[in-house]
């Protein structure tokens, strides 16, 4: 899956986050969108699965506009796991990965023998199989976020859009949600503040500054001394380990 995201403004009332960002992720790249707190990485996401609508400009899934899309359809092509999933009610585990289904489904149709084996699987992939029947509310939230990513799993897209998705995870779920999500051999499109671990998973890399696009390339070329001392304002020191792979420490 291609995304292309052509000339995209957004503002919330007079407040203009997003000021023209264009871009293209080629099919099964792993894209890290990078940038200070409040530089609109969500947003920019947000327009990508639907959730705003640009004021201006236009996103292609495969080169068809997705405002042009039934919600069925796109949500065919494309999966989220962003930071808050809030449920009004009791639902069990496996009630919400089985969400994930329901692009698949007629209206009313009910989930069959497969839907469960698919959502199973995806539980078993998390490792979360056992919490199935437990109500999704009480989970701790790096527990919440392998759900949501097992739910995410089960829509079974081409394409996934992650919003700081190892939030609330340990460094062990980290790697490993990464690790799972880098083997789906999908186009990902990840909000990463870690820039350790978006140097470690990411083919290219996008940093968001200002409401554009400020640099973009692969993290070794974008993640440099001068880059973090723009973006962030922080001293780093760039370093590679015994088997050449890259690694930020950051000074006083
Ligand atoms: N619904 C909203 N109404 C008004 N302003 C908003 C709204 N949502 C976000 N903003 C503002 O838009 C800007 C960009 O927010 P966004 O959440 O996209 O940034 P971000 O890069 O994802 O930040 P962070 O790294 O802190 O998660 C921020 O200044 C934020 O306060």
């Amino acid at each position: 899956m291609q995304v292309n995201v052509e000339k995209v403004e957004l503002s919330y009332g007079a407040h203009q986050i997003l000021k023209g960002i264009d871009f293209q992720v080629d099919k099964k790249k792993f894209v890290g969108l990078i940038g200070p707190n409040g530089s609109g990485k969500s947003t920019l996401l947000k327009a990508i699965y639907r959730v705003l609508k640009p004021d201006k400009g236009a996103i292609f899934l495969n080169g068809e506009e997705i405002e042009k899309m039934p919600y069925k359809t796109s949500a065919k092509k494309l999966a989220v796991v962003s930071q808050h999933n809030y449920y009004n009610f009791d639902f069990s585990v496996m009630q919400v990965v089985l969400m994930g289904r329901a692009p698949h489904k007629k209206n009313l149709e009910r989930d069959n023998a497969h839907d469960y084996e698919i959502a199973q699987n995806a539980l078993k992939t998390v490792n979360m199989l056992d919490f199935s029947n437990r109500i999704f509310s009480t989970l701790s939230g790096g527990e919440q976020q392998r759900v949501i990513l097992a739910r995410a799993l089960t829509q079974q897209t081409p394409c996934l859009i992650l919003d700081e998705p190892t939030n609330h995870l340990d460094i062990t779920y980290q790697l490993e949600l990464m690790d799972i999500v880098k083997k789906l051999n999908a186009t990902v499109i990840s909000a990463i503040h870690d820039l350790n671990i978006a140097a470690m998973y990411c083919d290219e890399i996008f940093v968001l500054k200002d409401g554009k696009i400020y640099e973009k390339g692969k993290p070794r070329e974008v993640l440099t001394r001068d880059l973090i001392k723009n973006i962030y304002n922080v001293e780093s020191q760039i370093v590679d380990d015994q088997d050449g792979n890259m690694h930020i420490l950051f000074l006083k």
